[in-house]
């Protein structure tokens, strides 16, 4: 599982390619004119560079074409197949000057071609036009991934590790936590306050949160409107509702007042959470509404406080 922090940070870091070419030779020459740009890894036959592909997710591939067992353009197939790979960007290296080996590179799904022998300022430029494109490709994943009111993940990132925890928790037979936050008597504050006032509020309430999740993977999304969802993998039910305390009581301590909540003086929240073991019999829609249906049941018994599901 990869850290849904670090998938959320920036994309400024030294970008890696991936070279894999059986012929050490050519292997060097390309680690040379490259290495001053960007971090280098190599691969001596297309096994290798399938492994090496999706343990470092490099953000560009070299591929040369002609090679003994699996080739160029049999990698190509696996590498646009594979969900970690399909998005990496590969260019071919031929020596072969020839119309319709490049045409059905293309089709396959390579993004250009560098030819042997190599000319180190046509790698170079080929090399950084690909990797400003797949950075820039990165830059509008992450953008389309956050909400833009409270700066933190969306919903539709939130679906999309929502999957990827469910099949990890599967594999690894461990708990998934979902919980489900919402501010109290939010409505009232907006009447009273003001919208601008609300929107204030909601940002805080995000990075309270946020700033109070500890272990790399756990995750928080605005969910909508005053709605937020929390994932914590690998927790168990002691340890998250101790977390969802520790979050009651860091935006206590913020104390956002709010004169015209019936249940208290300031800002308060309710939450509702469930701590699934994903197995194939078990649906994930069924954990979801749970934790809904614990919040709800928080709102119903007072708010200002966490329900937690509890299986018979
Ligand atoms: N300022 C602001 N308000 C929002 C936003 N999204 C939703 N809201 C408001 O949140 C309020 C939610 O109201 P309700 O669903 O009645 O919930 P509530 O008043 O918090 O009541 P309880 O949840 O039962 O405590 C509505 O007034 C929405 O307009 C937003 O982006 N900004």
């Amino acid at each position: 599982m990869d850290s849904a922090t670090s998938m959320e940070s920036g994309v400024n870091h030294r970008q890696r390619v991936l070279i894999i070419d059986d012929q050490k030779t050519n292997l060097k020459i390309l680690a040379d004119i490259l290495r001053q740009d960007v971090d280098v890894t190599l691969a001596h036959s297309a096994e290798q560079g399938l492994r090496k592909a999706t343990e470092y997710l490099p953000d560009l591939i070299l591929l040369d074409v002609m090679m003994p067992g699996i080739s160029g353009f049999e990698l190509i197939k696996r590498l646009k197949h594979h969900s970690l790979t399909s998005a990496i960007p590969v260019i071919f290296i031929t020596a072969l000057n020839d119309s319709s080996h490049e045409e059905q590179g293309l089709r396959l799904g390579a993004c250009d071609y560098i030819y042997k022998p190599f000319h180190a300022a046509i790698v170079q430029a080929r090399v950084r036009l690909h990797l400003q494109l797949t950075r820039q490709r990165k830059m509008l994943e992450q953008l389309a991934h956050i909400d833009p009111l409270t700066g933190i993940a969306n919903r539709r990132r939130y679906s999309q590790l929502l999957e990827q925890y469910w099949r990890s928790a599967i594999r690894q037979q461990s708990q998934l936590c979902v919980v489900m936050l919402d501010i109290d008597h939010f409505k009232e504050y907006n009447d009273h306050y003001g919208h601008a006032a609300g929107d204030k509020v909601l940002h805080q309430v995000a990075h309270c949160l946020k700033d109070s999740l500890k272990r790399p993977h756990d995750f928080i999304a605005r969910y909508g409107g005053e709605e937020f969802v929390m994932l914590l993998p690998d927790s168990t039910e002691h340890g998250s509702q101790q977390l969802i305390e520790h979050c009651f009581a860091a935006l206590a301590q913020l104390a956002i007042p709010h004169e015209f909540s019936p249940v208290s003086d300031v800002i308060t929240l309710s939450a509702g959470g469930i701590c699934c073991s994903p197995n194939r019999q078990h649906k994930l829609e069924d954990c979801l509404k749970q934790a809904d249906d614990r919040l709800y049941q928080a709102k119903q018994q007072g708010k200002n406080r966490l329900c937690w599901y509890c299986p018979e």
